[in-house]
């Protein structure tokens, strides 16, 4: 296999590699851009004009996603993977990853859409160059943007595996977009309704590319990743790498949420009631006292079907402790 296939042990290992640029038998060139960074691109005979922006390891304990992004680079790299796209294969926080934490300082997935501009520290320059390297990667004119930014969760889920679509005003979720997703095994997705500092809505809002945060299961350590079912993902990623995509057709009794209220953590006052092991996608009772925080402020749930999604009242203050979401319809998707 090339070299550059192992841009995961490269990273891990804090290397460069000496040979930057690498090609494989079939004329497909691999490109080292910086750390955990790689560049795919197809002979220009075969290229299909379609580009893709695989991230994981956001969150350096997510390593479902990690490994995936790894399998698919090595069969790119041994020719077994014939890409007709470019893919920017980014492991987003390699200090994270090698310690196995979700991040040193402060959650990566917090600092984009100009927030590291505010802020110093590892995490706030990982923010800048992953958004610089993601601006370069989708400059080139004319060619269809993808953005799959791959996670698993703190915590188990009623619903295993789900996406969450980033939000533009003027701008309309594609009901393609989601056909395609609930074909890689998706079983629902969270259409949001506001602006964002996470990685894909930076993608979404600045770059023009169709962008999903994936959730695909319960975060654990490398090598345990055994009860996360990757395999339609996995699939899917290689036809849409290969440029032989089957059509597909409908939502297939895909799910659809929108946001009710984002839950902000005002200050150290701030109290979550819900069990530590509550699974995303509880249902809540209309009435129920969610939580509460300084001045007297209280979240009471006033929406019929809420349910709560990453509920974590340890986030920094200032930051979402948990998103309530209420099912909706495919009516506004073009
Ligand atoms: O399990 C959790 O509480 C968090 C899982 C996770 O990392 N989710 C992403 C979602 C990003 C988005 O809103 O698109 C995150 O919180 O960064
Ligand atoms: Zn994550």
């Amino acid at each position: 296999m090339l070299a550059l296939g192992k841009l995961l042990e490269l990273t891990l290992a804090g290397r460069e590699p000496a040979q930057k640029i690498q090609l494989t038998v079939d004329g497909v060139q691999m490109r080292w851009l910086s750390e955990g960074a790689l560049e795919v691109r197809p002979p220009e005979a075969r290229d299909n004009g379609a580009d893709v922006l695989l991230s994981s390891g956001i969150h350096g304990n997510e390593t479902a996603p990690i490994e995936l992004a790894d399998r698919l680079l090595h069969g790119i790299a041994r020719g077994e993977i014939k890409p007709r796209t470019r893919i920017l294969f980014l492991f987003g926080n390699p200090e994270a990853i090698c310690r196995g934490e979700r991040y040193l300082e402060q959650d990566v997935n917090r600092l984009f859409n100009g927030r590291h501009e505010q802020s110093i520290g590892p995490e706030a320059m990982r923010a800048a160059e992953l958004e610089q390297l993601a601006r370069t990667f989708f400059s080139v004119p004319g060619r269809s943007r993808l953005h799959y930014d791959l996670h698993t969760a703190i915590r188990g889920s009623k619903i295993e595996q789900f996406a969450l679509y980033p939000f533009k005003e003027g701008r309309q979720h594609s009901r393609a977009e989601l056909a395609r997703l609930r074909a890689a095994g998706m079983e629902a997705v969270l259409l949001q309704n506001k602006t964002s500092i996470t990685f894909t809505a930076f993608t979404y809002e600045q770059l023009g590319a169709e962008s999903f945060t994936l959730e695909l299961g319960k975060a654990r350590p490398f090598g345990q990743n055994q009860g996360v079912d990757v395999s339609r993902l996995e699939t899917r990623l290689k036809q849409i790498i290969e440029g032989n995509e089957p059509a597909t057709e409908g939502l297939d009794g895909l799910k659809l949420f929108s946001v009710a209220r984002e839950i902000i953590k005002h200050s150290d006052a701030f109290t979550l009631h819900l069990p530590a092991d509550v699974e995303n996608f509880s249902e809540l009772e209309k009435g129920y006292l969610l939580a509460e925080d300084i001045a007297k402020t209280r979240w009471v749930i006033e929406e019929e079907g809420a349910r709560i999604i990453f509920p974590n009242p340890k986030v920094k203050n200032g930051l979402r402790a948990g998103i309530l979401i209420v099912p909706t319809t495919d009516v506004g998707l073009a």
